[in-house]
């Protein structure tokens, strides 16, 4: 078919989501994602999760690695207090395009920036171009074998302070094996592991909660 996935999921948002709506965009996901095509959102059990974190937290700065199509995205910011700022990364500009217009239909532009583009580019550039001090929470969804490599970057460039939390997604399916032993074990990190299950199957994956000690 001429269409991509990520096309299809922004149809499938649009036919069935109400504008400025967050929860119906993501109910839209979910429900393509489960009934018609898998897709790699962090999904509803994995996201039940994630809310409980970003609520908890009460975030003023939001970092996101890996943008895909915007689900998670739209699931974060809509839980942000007013003045709050996410900025997340995606380097494919098909996916950057799609998510822009999820991002949007759920009438959250104005919380979010987008930014094309790698983050191993854009990481070292946050506190210039975006005025970024530090981030309260960092949620990690990007290629897996650049979770490990990004964390130390953030650290090296000052962006995490005492109190920041990691949110990895996926840490048991793909699997992040190298930035699992590296945050279990540094004294530099709290971690804490949320055990679920991958996106809209019945494998087991889960959430691995990094509090940065300074
Ligand atoms: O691979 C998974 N996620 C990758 C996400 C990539 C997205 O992020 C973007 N991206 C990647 N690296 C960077 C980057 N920086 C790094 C490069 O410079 N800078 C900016 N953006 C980046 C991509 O363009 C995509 O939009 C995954 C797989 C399964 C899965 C499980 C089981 C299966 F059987 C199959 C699949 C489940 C999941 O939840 C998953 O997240
Ligand atoms: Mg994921």
């Amino acid at each position: 078919t001429w269409s991509t996935r990520p096309q299809r999921i922004l149809r499938a948002v649009q036919q069935s989501a109400t504008r400025g709506d967050p929860r119906s965009v993501v109910r839209a996901i979910d429900q393509f994602c489960r009934h018609k095509e898998w897709a790699m959102n962090v999904g509803d059990e994995k996201g039940c999760i994630l809310d409980s974190v970003v609520s908890e937290l009460n975030p003023s700065t939001v970092l996101e690695l890996g943008t895909y199509c915007g689900y998670s995205t739209v699931r974060i910011a809509s839980l942000l207090p007013p003045h709050a700022k996410l900025i997340t990364l995606e380097f494919n500009p098909d996916f950057a395009a799609v998510a822009r217009q999820v991002i949007a239909w759920a009438g959250l532009q104005g919380k979010v920036q987008l930014v094309e583009g790698a983050s191993g580019d854009w990481i070292p550039k946050m506190k210039e171009q975006f005025g970024v001090k530090t981030f309260d929470l960092v949620f990690l969804d990007h290629w897996k074998d650049r979770y490990l490599p990004d964390t130390k970057l953030m650290e090296e460039c000052g962006l995490l302070r005492k109190g920041s939390i990691l949110l990895a997604d996926n840490v048991i399916c793909p699997g992040t094996p190298d930035y699992l032993e590296y945050v279990r074990n540094s004294p530099r990190y709290k971690s804490q592991y949320f055990k679920s299950h991958l996106e809209y199957t019945k494998a087991e994956d889960g959430l691995e909660k990094s509090v940065f000690l300074g």
